[in-house]
This record gives structure tokens, sequence and C-alpha cells, in this order.
């Protein structure tokens, strides 16, 4: 099923501005032969400059894929992704290795170990995307110093390795590096996710206050929660399929699909009235009829 979006506004602007991001139709499939099985069936989200569009759903329901697919690192059997203006779906690996590599989509995982090199210090670490944009070492080092206080890590952190550190400081550091560059879009997959509920709320904290900087963040979260006080936007992943996406209000006062019901029900964090057993039973039981 393809959502149908509506156009993106921002305040300000009369013509909406161009999309940073572009799915249309997007279909993954992994295995082959018999065991081909299709994990997005036709997805299609647009993402406007310096909008944060929440992307949720359950375990399996699809939403690394969709990150994966969008960084390059899973192929697209079918569809369009547009990255910035330029038509990407028909990339080969070295051109979304050099996409990456240039910054023009970052990317932060629940795994900051997965984001930060082991054997580059944190001072090299976030250099690095700007020595990639030719900017001159001296700058570069003094660009990551400057940027450490808006993820709240004091610069005595440069010269340790990512194994130094804790996990709450470890996933800072891979924020601090998406965002250095000040990209347009930054795709976050599950970030906040394997941090403790302290480094968590502070996290999520840094995210809405780097958002003043204008870049785009796609959050994928299996928690509706940790989305809500974040998102413009949220867009719902089911069994592969975007079944609504709304602006993050409406989509948590007034779901409209049953699968987005039970994900409201069933998050306690959210001021809504949250469902009882009972009722999370027949919200299940009307949605896999
Ligand atoms: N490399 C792979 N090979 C085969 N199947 C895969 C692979 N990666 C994911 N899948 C399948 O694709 C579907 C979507 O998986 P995906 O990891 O995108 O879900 P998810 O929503 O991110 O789940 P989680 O929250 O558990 O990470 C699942 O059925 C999963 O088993």
């Amino acid at each position: 099923m393809t959502a149908q979006l509506p156009a993106p506004s921002v305040a300000g602007t009369e013509e909406p501005p161009s999309a940073v991001l572009e799915v249309t139709d997007l279909q993954v499939h992994y295995g082959l032969r018999r065991r081909r099985r299709q994990a997005l069936h036709g997805v299609s989200l647009s993402v406007a400059p310096g909008e944060t569009v929440g992307v949720i759903g359950e375990t399996g329901s699809g939403k690394s894929t969709f990150a994966r697919a969008v960084l390059g690192l899973v192929r697209a059997s079918a569809g369009r992704i547009v990255i910035g203006g330029h038509d990407v779906s028909a990339y080969g690996n070295r051109q979304w290795r050099g996409l990456r590599r240039r910054g023009v989509v970052q990317y932060v995982f629940q795994d900051p170990l997965r984001s930060l090199d082991p054997d580059l210090t944190i001072g090299e670490s976030l250099a690095e995307p700007l020595l990639v944009h030719g900017v001159p070492r001296d700058e570069a080092a003094e660009r990551a110093r400057a940027f450490l206080p808006r993820v709240r890590l004091s610069d005595e952190l440069l010269d340790r390795l990512p194994g130094e550190l804790s996990g709450g400081q470890r996933q800072r550091v891979a924020v601090a590096r998406a965002l250095v560059t000040e990209p347009r879009l930054v795709i976050l997959d599950e970030p906040v996710s394997a941090l403790d509920s302290a480094n968590r709320v502070q996290v999520l904290e840094i995210l809405r206050e780097l958002r003043a900087t204008g870049v785009a963040l796609v959050f994928i979260s299996h928690d509706l929660g940790s989305v809500a006080g974040i998102a413009d936007r949220i867009a719902v992943l089911h069994q592969g399929e975007l079944v609504e996406v709304g602006p993050a209000r409406d989509v948590i006062t007034r779901p409209q699909h049953l699968y987005t019901r039970l994900l409201v029900s069933s998050a306690p964090t959210l001021r809504t009235a949250s469902a009882d057993r009972e009722e999370r039973k027949a919200l299940r039981a009307l949605l896999h009829a």
C-alpha cells in the first residue's frame, strides 16, 4: 500500500520547498528463490527540509530495512529514492559509499560502535567528516571541539577511544559526528533504544535542540513514546507497509489505522487514554481478522 502524504509545508515560505528525501513505492526483498521474502511493500514517504519524521512499528515491521535502503546498505528491488534532489535509485555500491562518505545523508545506529571507528579517538572521529569536506585540519579539530557542548560532552573526552566511553557518551559522540558537518538529512535507527532512561531522555533533548540547525531527521523507533515528543510527522509501518502518515499530534490523539491504535494504546508514556489489556487484545484480534 502506498500512503498519500500531505504536501510538506514550512511556515514563511509560499512554495513548499523540495523534499530532502523522497521515497516512492519502495520495495525490498530478502533471500533468493523459495526463500525470497518481501520486507517492504511499496513504501512512499517524503521528508521536507528541517522536518523530523518518526517511523514507528513493531519488531520485524521493516523499519531498519527502510533505513538501510535509504542509506544504500540494502538494495531496493523496485521504487525510487531521491536524496537532496538526486535520484540515487540506480546507484551502485561505489556511488553509495561515496554518498555516505561525503555525508550527504548521515546516520546514527542503535549501537554507536557501528557508527564509530574503534581505532579513532573521539577528536579524530568528529574531525574526519569535516576533513572529507575539505575543512583544514586545525579548523576541523576546533569545530569538533566546539561541537561537544551541544551534545553535553566535555572536551576531556577528545583523546579517548570509543571503547573508553560509556554507552550514553558514545551515542552522543555518534550524534555529534552525524551532525558536525551540518548535513541536510540524518537517519537515526533506534538511536535511544540501547540507552538507560536517563541517557535516553538526554539524547532525545539533544536531538530536539539540534533540530534548530535546520537538519531533517528520520527517527526510527519501535517506541512511539520516544518519537512522540520530537517528530513533526509520524509514519507507521506494519508488516512492511506504511499504514498511516500524519502530523504527530493527529496520529497520537486520533489514530486512524487499527495497528496505530494498538501502538498508541500500548505506549504507557503517552498522555492519551491508554487501553487496558482486554482492549489491546480486542484490537489485535481485529487487526489479524
Ligand atoms: N538480512 C536479512 N535477510 C533476510 N531477511 C531479513 C534480513 N533483514 C531483515 N529481514 C527480515 O525483513 C523483515 C523486516 O526486518 P527489519 O529488520 O527491517 O525490521 P525492524 O522493524 O527494523 O525490526 P526490529 O525492530 O526488530 O529491528 C523481517 O521479517 C526480517 O526477518
